[in-house]
């Protein structure tokens, strides 16, 4: 059942980058909004980031799926495959530069160039006072969360233009800024930078998070609108949207898919 809560919610960006022009060159249904498009999508096996690949390959894009395990990117592989969707994946951890440099050569080897990079991959290894946190859980959340998109987008930025187109809170509302900057920086490259910022949304890594904050036990279902559960599903449409021409005079944007999460 549901039952009041007072404590407060942060809600957590996940940035999505998106060249805005890029023609399309490289076949499939060209009906469909993102036919010919290329999107790499971090964190992409499990949660938001799998439904987000899934969205955006039904919409026509072929999706290049990374995670850290090379079990879960073949299973990732091999379920979207299966649904007929065009997509191919690699092992990549965002933290390793020699990952990252692998997924930019894996995407670039099937696709010859990237439209949309969505950085997904995010991890919140404790739960507890930020001035508590050790060097170490500094060092692990901000590389991830925050250095490795900033990296990853650097790498990837030459081939989103020769396309001829377009520790946890702090770390995520870094985000924040970091969008705000790049969409100005990129702007002129006719490349959009938006972010985000899941409410709670029904995956591991929330019923781990939010689990040790004793907060899951709110979210048990049966719940209707407005107390239902957020499911990966509702971030994926959002980024679908972001990715499609429809959104091409939206950048450095941070929208939140909170439903009534936020007012927890
Ligand atoms: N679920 C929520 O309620 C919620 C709320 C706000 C923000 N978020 C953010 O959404 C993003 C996805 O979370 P989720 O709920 O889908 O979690 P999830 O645990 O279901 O999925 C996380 C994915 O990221 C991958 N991953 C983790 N660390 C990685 C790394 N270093 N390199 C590459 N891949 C890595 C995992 O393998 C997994 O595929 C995260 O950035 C999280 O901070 C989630």
């Amino acid at each position: 059942m549901f039952r009041p809560l007072i404590q407060s919610w942060k809600r957590l960006p996940t940035p999505v980058a998106a060249h805005s022009m890029r023609s399309t060159s490289n076949g499939g249904n060209c009906s469909l909004k993102l036919a010919n498009k290329v999107a790499v999508v971090t964190g992409s096996t499990n949660g938001i980031g799998f439904s987000i690949a899934r969205r955006l390959a039904q919409d026509g894009a072929h999706v290049v799926i990374s995670s850290r395990k090379q079990q879960n990117v073949d299973r990732a592989v091999a379920t979207l495959k299966k649904e007929g969707l065009g997509v191919s994946g690699t092992v990549c951890h965002v933290g390793k530069a020699e990952d990252r440099e692998r997924l930019v050569a894996t995407a670039l080897e099937h696709c010859g160039g990237v439209d949309f990079l969505v950085c997904v991959a995010g991890v919140n290894p404790l739960v507890g006072g930020t001035l508590k946190s050790s060097e170490q859980i500094w060092d692990k959340i901000l590389g991830v969360n925050v250095k490795a998109p900033a990296l990853l987008l650097s790498r990837l930025l030459p081939h989103m233009e020769n396309r001829g187109l377009g520790v946890y809170n702090v770390s995520k509302t870094a985000l924040l800024g970091l969008t705000k900057t790049l969409a100005v920086e990129l702007a002129p490259k006719s490349i959009r930078v938006n972010c985000i910022v899941p409410g709670y949304i029904n995956t591991d890594f929330s019923q781990v998070s939010f689990g040790l904050m004793g907060r899951v036990s709110l979210f048990q279902p049966p719940l209707l609108f407005p107390y239902r559960v957020g499911q990966p599903e509702d971030c994926a449409g959002l980024v679908a949207f972001l990715c499609s021409p429809e959104a091409s005079y939206i950048t450095g944007e941070s929208i939140a898919v909170a439903g009534w999460s936020p007012h927890l």
